[in-house]
């Protein structure tokens, strides 16, 4: 049988994907459990590009696991990887508890293993791990000199299994995030780039945050940004260790115990949808 342009074909590849968010931190999610890996950085740009593709803060792309009942990697909307996605593992949680029934769930990611759980108003739990202070391992610079940077106030260094560095400010509505997010993030003193949050302390239990992300910009919410925030807060003595904090997406609430740093938010699936095989083409 001949064929030609006009043969029918069709319209969509086996590549299927869950759009969800949590807090307006969107998320383009892919289950590649039993196969290859997926995504490379080409295919998480343009599938991440909001006028040409579907659009999403981060790709969070599911993989069997030797020693969890997932494994999890983040791509940002630049195509570069992120090794800690809070809210995208929180959905993820979601997803899966749905799927399964279970109550809670461990997903093993580039920062470790973490243990997600659903709460009884059917939120999701995540505890991301203890935050890492030294410096030398997240990776900063010791000798950082924040002079030089359009802010004023050393900014605190957090590792949550990605860089944060924290800024705690008196007006959060004189931060011009665009500018001075993007100027930190591509900072010298940042060899891998970083997070950027800034805080405003409304009282020992309650911030005020807005993050600038690596590799996606301005987001709804961040959180591993967050959890870093509410670490760099307590340790300042600016806060308790526990707190609720407002982002610009909603509000989700932080606890450093001794287990780690939990953070609980809201979580939403949004629609299932596959992408059209003229879309995959041209990016393999
Ligand atoms: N939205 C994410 C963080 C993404 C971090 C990413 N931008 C990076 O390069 O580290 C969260 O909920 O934790």
């Amino acid at each position: 049988m001949s064929t030609n342009q006009n043969t029918p074909r069709p319209p969509c590849s086996p590549l299927s994907f869950v759009k969800m968010h949590g807090l307006g931190n969107d998320f383009v999610i892919i289950d590649s459990r039993g196969r290859d890996a997926q995504i490379t950085p080409a295919l998480a740009k343009s599938i991440g590009d909001r006028n040409r593709g579907v659009g999403f803060d981060q790709l969070a792309e599911i993989r069997s696991s030797d020693s969890a009942d997932v494994d999890l990697d983040f791509w940002n909307n630049d195509g570069s990887r992120a090794g800690a996605c809070g809210n995208a593992t929180r959905c993820v949680a979601r997803l899966l508890m749905d799927e399964t029934l279970a109550d809670s769930i461990t997903i093993r990611t580039e920062r470790g293993l973490l243990l997600a759980k659903r709460t009884e108003n059917n939120e999701v739990s995540v505890n991301m791990g203890h935050p890492i202070l030294d410096w030398a391992q997240i990776p900063l610079s010791h000798e950082v000199d924040v002079e030089h940077l359009p802010l004023t106030g050393d900014p605190v260094a957090v590792g949550m299994g990605n860089p944060h560095a924290v800024f705690f400010v008196d007006d959060i509505t004189a931060i011009d995030l665009a500018v001075q997010g993007s100027a930190v993030e591509h900072d010298p003193i940042f060899p891998e780039r970083t997070n950027v949050e800034f805080a405003e302390i409304r009282s020992r239990s309650d911030i005020r945050m807005r993050v600038w992300e690596r590799g996606s910009g301005i987001t709804l919410a961040c959180g591993s940004g967050a959890c870093a925030t509410l670490v760099a807060a307590s340790l300042r003595g600016l806060t308790d260790k526990k707190v609720k904090m407002e982002v610009d997406g909603g509000t989700l609430t932080l606890d450093w115990r001794n287990d780690g740093v939990w953070m609980t938010g809201p979580t939403q699936r949004v629609f299932t949808a596959s992408f059209d095989t003229s879309f995959l083409e041209p990016i393999s």
